[in-house]
This record gives C-alpha cells, structure tokens and sequence, in this order.
C-alpha cells in the first residue's frame, strides 16, 4: 500500500518537475488529468490510507503549488461501471489495476472525492457527469467562465 502511495508521488514529482514547473514558469496555464484529490481519493478513500500521512508527502513533493481549480466529474458508481464496461467492450481492453477493485473500492472513492469537494468548495467545481458529453462540456464552460472572471 506505501509502495503504491510513494509511486504516484514518484510520479507526480517528475511530472511536476518535467512539465508542469517549466510550463509554469513560460506563463502557461496547465491542465491536468488527476493529480493529488485523486492520491487522497484512491489510496486515501480506497485503500485506507490516513489522510494525514498523504498530507506529508503533498508537502513534500509540491513545496505549496496546488491547483487554483479541480473540475470532480462526479457520478454514481453503477453507471460509471457500465460505462467502463462499455469501454472495455469496445475498445478490446482489459481492466488495470484499480478497475478490477470491487464496487465498495469505488464508493469510497467517490465518498472521498466529495469529501474532498466539501472541504474546498472555493477550489473543486463539481460537474454532474451522467449527462450527455454535450451537457458535461457546457457544465465544465460555465465553470471556467464562472473562475476566471472571478479571478480577473
Ligand atoms: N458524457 C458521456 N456520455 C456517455 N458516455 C461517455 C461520456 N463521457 C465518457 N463516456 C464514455 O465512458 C467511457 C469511460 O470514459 P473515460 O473518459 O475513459 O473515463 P475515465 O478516464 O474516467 O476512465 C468511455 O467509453 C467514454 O466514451
Ligand atoms: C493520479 C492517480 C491515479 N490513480 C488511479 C486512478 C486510475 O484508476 C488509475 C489510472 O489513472 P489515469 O492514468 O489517470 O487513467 P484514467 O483516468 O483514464 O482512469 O490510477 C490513483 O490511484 N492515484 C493517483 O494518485
């Protein structure tokens, strides 16, 4: 469990270092598919991590650099699975490590997750995923727009 709790650090500190600082540091805006709401949700929620011990290693490896948006694309966990299972269908995949954990894994996922985006709603945008791919797109629009005129 500590093993795969200091291999998505691992990862996040070289990405961190590769792309997101320099990317930062030319003035670009980065955009990214998970970060540390997913440690915290996964090997915190899911696998029984103490929040407290991930706290250390965020500190550690993000020296204080946080998102100043995390846009939680949110649904329930039965529809969620059948939309995995339709991916796996049509794109011939097998399932990775995490997709093969049983459903309450994934319900304290989720739980975490929303926790997470109770603890900082100035910061998380919780966007209702069961929608069309258009309604999702025009949900996570009025979001950004919302965010970024607030912080002009
Ligand atoms: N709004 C949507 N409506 C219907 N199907 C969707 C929608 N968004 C994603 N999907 C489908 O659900 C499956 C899982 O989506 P994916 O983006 O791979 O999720 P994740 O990155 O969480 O694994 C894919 O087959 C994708 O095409
Ligand atoms: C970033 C991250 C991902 N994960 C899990 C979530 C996913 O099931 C898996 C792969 O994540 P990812 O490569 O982002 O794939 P996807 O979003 O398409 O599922 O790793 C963690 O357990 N902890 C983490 O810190």
């Amino acid at each position: 469990m500590d093993a795969e709790l200091l291999l998505m650090f691992a990862a996040r500190a070289q990405h961190l270092a590769e792309k997101i600082l320099p990317a930062l540091a030319r003035g670009a805006w980065v955009v990214c598919d998970r970060f540390t709401d997913a440690t915290f949700a996964y090997q915190g929620g899911g696998r029984g991590i103490a929040k407290e011990r991930i706290t250390v290693l965020e500190n550690f490896v993000q020296q204080g650099l946080s998102p100043d948006l995390t846009l939680l694309l949110d649904m329930p966990k039965e529809a969620a699975t059948q939309r995995l299972e339709s991916r796996l269908t049509d794109r011939q995949e097998q399932r990775d490590r995490f997709e093969q954990e049983p459903g309450d894994f994934f319900q304290a996922v989720r739980d975490a997750y929303l926790a997470r985006a109770a603890e900082a709603p100035e910061r998380f945008a919780v966007i209702d995923a069961q929608h069309s791919l258009e309604e999702v797109q025009t949900q996570i629009r009025q979001s950004l727009l919302n965010r970024v005129a607030a912080w002009r």
